[in-house]
């Protein structure tokens, strides 16, 4: 209309859907002069660039982080959504507050706009499991009541990462211990600093395998190496870690957040939807059996902890500070 002035051409055919979109609107336009047409289109078009330019000043991957978490800093940036455990005076040890907040903070995550979600430490461990304070402050009268919901607790809990539905990647920045190792293998990606450590002393606290890691790991490194962890209480390097496949891969400490945030950064380009169901095909070849085993370690573990050996075995940690 700007340049041509008033509709002058034969209207294209009902299938040429184009065209005939083009040729409609112009008609419509009637007798508009060409000079209004100009300055209309041009207002349009300034329009059109000044609301890009403000929507670009919100950053939609804004570094934003989700209130409502006392245990944890849930911040999403750059299509990644990284939960990082906060308690780094008590290494990071799991308390059961904490435990609800990473099963909200995975819901959140599982439900936001990002592609990948990330478990990683805040300070010098990546968590020392359990918070063995659980087990305090517990009359005989309510212990059972305790140890019962404590299984619920620890079901749920691993449950989530059973099904969590997006890839979920371990950024393991210093020694792990307990629960935190035997859900790695729950995990798509487990990437570790050269400091990192993996133990799993569940005997020596009267205690017995959780995470699934009683079918994962045998699965994984073999029964021999899984009973030298699980049974044995063996801790791995990061490095044993990797040779046996918990790991994924091992960074030097110093260049560990560097060379991991810059490699899940890429990964987070990748089209959102088929990364999932990709993760989502591999998972649901054995979710089941995951769930089953979950369920069976939630009801042994139950019963361990109404043992003398369990009791013992934590009054020991608790009071060793008290013997020196
Ligand atoms: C009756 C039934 C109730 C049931 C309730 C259950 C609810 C939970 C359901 C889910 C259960 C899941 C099952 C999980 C099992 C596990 O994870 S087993 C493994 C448990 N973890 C441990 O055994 C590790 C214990 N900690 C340590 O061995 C050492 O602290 C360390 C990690 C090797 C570090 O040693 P060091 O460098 O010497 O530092 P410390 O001075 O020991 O620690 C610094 C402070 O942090 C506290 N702390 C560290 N780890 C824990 C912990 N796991 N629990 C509690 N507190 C911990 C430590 O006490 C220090 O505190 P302060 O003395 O106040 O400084």
């Amino acid at each position: 209309m700007a340049t041509e002035g008033p509709c002058s051409t034969p209207k294209p055919g009902v299938f040429d859907l184009i065209n005939k979109a083009k040729w409609d609107a112009w008609n419509a336009l009637g007798n508009l002069p060409k000079e209004t047409a100009r300055q209309n289109y041009v207002d349009l078009v300034s329009g059109l660039s000044s609301s890009s330019d403000s929507s670009s000043q919100v950053k939609p991957e804004a570094d934003r982080e989700q209130a409502g978490y006392e245990t944890l800093v849930m911040t999403s940036e750059d299509g990644i959504t990284k939960i990082m455990l906060n308690r780094p005076t008590k290494m990071n040890a799991l308390t059961t507050q904490m435990y609800q907040e990473i099963m909200l903070a995975l819901e959140a995550a599982s439900k936001d706009d990002s592609t990948i979600t990330v478990l990683t430490g805040n300070g010098s461990y990546f968590s020392s499991g359990n918070d063995l304070t659980n087990f305090t402050h517990i009359s005989p009268d309510e212990i059972e009541e305790k140890a019962r919901r404590g299984a619920i607790l620890l079901r749920d809990f691993v449950g989530c990462f059973i099904d969590f539905p997006k890839p979920l990647v371990a950024a393991v920045n210093g020694p792990a211990v307990g629960i935190s190792v035997t859900i790695l293998r729950l995990f798509d990606l487990v990437y570790a600093s050269d400091r990192a450590t993996f133990h799993t002393p569940f005997s020596h606290l009267g205690q017995t395998p959780e995470g699934c890691s009683s079918y994962t790991f045998p699965k994984l490194m073999g029964p021999g190496k899984a009973a030298e962890m699980l049974i044995f209480g063996k801790k791995l390097t990061a490095a044993e870690a990797c040779a046996q496949g918990l790991v994924t891969e091992v960074f030097p400490d110093s260049t560990f957040q560097k060379e991991v945030w810059t490699r899940l950064k890429a990964y987070s380009k990748l089209p959102r939807n088929a990364l999932r169901i990709s993760k989502q095909m591999i998972r649901n070849h054995e979710k089941e059996k995951l769930h089953a085993t979950n369920a069976e370690e939630s009801r042994i573990l139950q019963e361990r902890w109404l043992s003398d050996e369990c009791m013992n075995a934590i009054m020991n940690f608790l009071s060793r500070k008290a013997k020196m």
